[in-house]
């Protein structure tokens, strides 16, 4: 394919990003002063169904002019604050509550009533006054005439008064007058007596009323995201259906000549279009609608092609391959023909130093390396926190924990973000950094990313270093 001359594609309107980049040598206008808080300011900042989540145009003394005029090789913070600046929070809807599953909640819900609503006995046993059994023992058994037997899902007819009891079931209500349910095994049934051996004290085996929720209670908080727990808990407590926000689409491209699709035969040199699947489910396992869009060749108005028709048919989208300095590496070259502005290309992380974004309609255009490691870091990095917050999470941002490291490791120049396992071994959380010759199969055993500071020099086993945890089943 004909490589486009790179410059010719170059914007140049001042204060605007631009793609210009000559032989290594990038110019344009941009940051980079100041922006490490703004992370957690954005954190803090209300979004609403109708407004942007947040501001769009970025302050002027967040960001001057660099000496060399690019925005280049941000700190994986700094990208991240970036992008989240350019994110807006998605509509809302009301859904029945499981096809909420997933979705974040729009508004604070409360109940209006105790959850249960009645005093309910925990056990099958007898409902019984606790101050009747003071002074029962093994061998000085208490006799309590039995008035009744009450189902789950009955009521009582008969109050529990003094030296009287009523046989209940797990989950029925406790009859007015007792305060205690003691076991059937623990007691002995003679005719229309019972016979309690022990002392049972008020409150044994009853779930007040309210046990779940009580009147006037928050049960879940705007952007938490629905579980399903939180379904069971908002199911007992009668909600039917949920107001949410929308559901955000991304578009997956996949660029690379050597690139198949499964099923067609693999030709020289050429694999399958892993990154593809590996992205689908994460997108799905995160609670975004993923488009698939396929493969296209190293062709940059290929690319921009594609790209647009993304833009079209998504909310975000996400390429992989073609980021790096490889003569091939086009997507650059791609997002400048199909009119993107761009937001910043490369960060100083490894892996996925790779990586750039843009913007066109609003929307924003991420651009993965595609090595599988690298586009897995800055999914969990970048992509993740961004598609969060369009889906209205509070909470957005990767966990981070503290970890022994369990053996030593040489450091590099560059800060890295190393795949690794967590293992807790006598209550303690250790990561052991995996090290296997393939990409996909180490990264099948990847439950934390170790965050490897920068600058040369050894890090021994049992020291302490901060850890993020790989979140694939839990969306909070
Ligand atoms: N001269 C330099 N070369 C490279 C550098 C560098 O700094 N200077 N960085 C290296 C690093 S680090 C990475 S990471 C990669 C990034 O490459 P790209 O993001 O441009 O991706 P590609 O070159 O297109 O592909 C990289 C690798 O991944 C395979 N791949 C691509 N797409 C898929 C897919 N959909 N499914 C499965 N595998 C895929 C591709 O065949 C390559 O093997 O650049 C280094 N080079
Ligand atoms: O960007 Mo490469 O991803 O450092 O591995």
């Amino acid at each position: 394919m004909n490589r486009p001359v790179l410059t010719s594609l170059a914007q140049t309107e001042p204060g605007k990003g631009s793609w210009n980049k000559m032989g290594g040598q990038v110019s344009g206008a941009y940051p980079m002063v100041g922006i490490n808080n703004v992370e957690e300011e954005l954190l803090k900042t209300p979004g609403g169904p109708e407004k942007p989540f947040i501001n769009i145009n970025i302050p002027k003394d967040y960001y001057a002019i660099p000496a060399n005029g690019w925005r280049r090789n941000l700190s994986l913070e700094q990208a991240r604050a970036l992008l989240l600046r350019h994110v807006f929070i998605r509509p809302g809807e009301r859904l029945p509550l499981l096809e909420a599953l997933g979705r974040a909640i729009r508004e604070d819900l409360t109940v209006q009533e105790d959850i249960p609503g009645f005093n309910r006995s925990l056990v099958d046993g007898y409902a019984l006054q606790g101050r009747d059994t003071e002074k029962a023992g093994e061998n000085a058994p208490v006799r309590l005439r039995v008035l009744e037997e009450v189902a789950a899902g009955s009521n009582p007819h008969f109050q529990v008064s003094t030296r009287t009891a009523v046989k209940v079931m797990t989950g029925a209500p406790l009859p007015a007058g007792a305060d205690a349910v003691v076991k059937y095994e623990e007691v002995r049934r003679e005719g229309a007596e019972v016979l309690v051996y022990r002392r049972v004290p008020a409150g044994t085996g009853i779930g007040k009323a309210g046990q779940e929720l009580t009147a006037g209670e928050t049960v879940v908080s705007r952007g938490s995201p629905v579980t399903p727990s939180l379904l069971g808990l908002l199911a007992a407590a009668g909600f039917k259906d949920l107001p949410v926000y929308s559901a955000v689409k991304a578009a997956i491209i996949s660029t690379g000549s050597e690139l198949a699709g499964l099923g067609q035969t693999l030709g020289a040199g050429r694999i399958y279009n892993s990154n593809q699947y590996f992205l689908t489910a994460l997108l799905r396992m995160s609670g975004v609608e993923p488009v698939p869009l396929g493969i296209v060749p190293d062709d940059a108005a290929k690319i921009a092609a594609l790209v647009q028709t993304a833009l079209e048919r998504a909310d975000l989208v996400i390429t992989t391959g073609g980021v790096s300095s490889g003569d091939y590496d086009l997507v650059e070259a791609a997002l400048a023909l199909a009119g993107v502005e761009s937001l910043f290309s490369g960060i100083s992380v490894r892996p996925g130093k790779s990586f750039v974004a843009g913007k066109k309609d609003g929307k924003l255009i991420l651009g993965l390396s595609g090595h599988p490691g690298a586009a897995f870091a800055a999914f969990e990095f970048l992509v993740k926190p961004v598609l969060k917050k369009m889906m209205g999470y509070k909470n957005i941002l990767p966990r981070k924990i503290e970890v022994i490291l369990s053996h030593d490791y040489r450091k590099t120049e560059a800060r890295r973000m190393k795949a690794a396992r967590l293992s807790i071994e006598e209550g303690i959380a250790r990561a052991t950094i995996l090290n296997g010759q393939g990409v996909l199969k180490t990264l099948a055993d990847c439950n934390l990313f170790v965050d490897i500071p920068p600058g040369k020099g050894l890090l021994r086993a049992g020291e302490k270093i901060s850890a993020y945890a790989v979140e694939l089943f839990d969306m909070k």
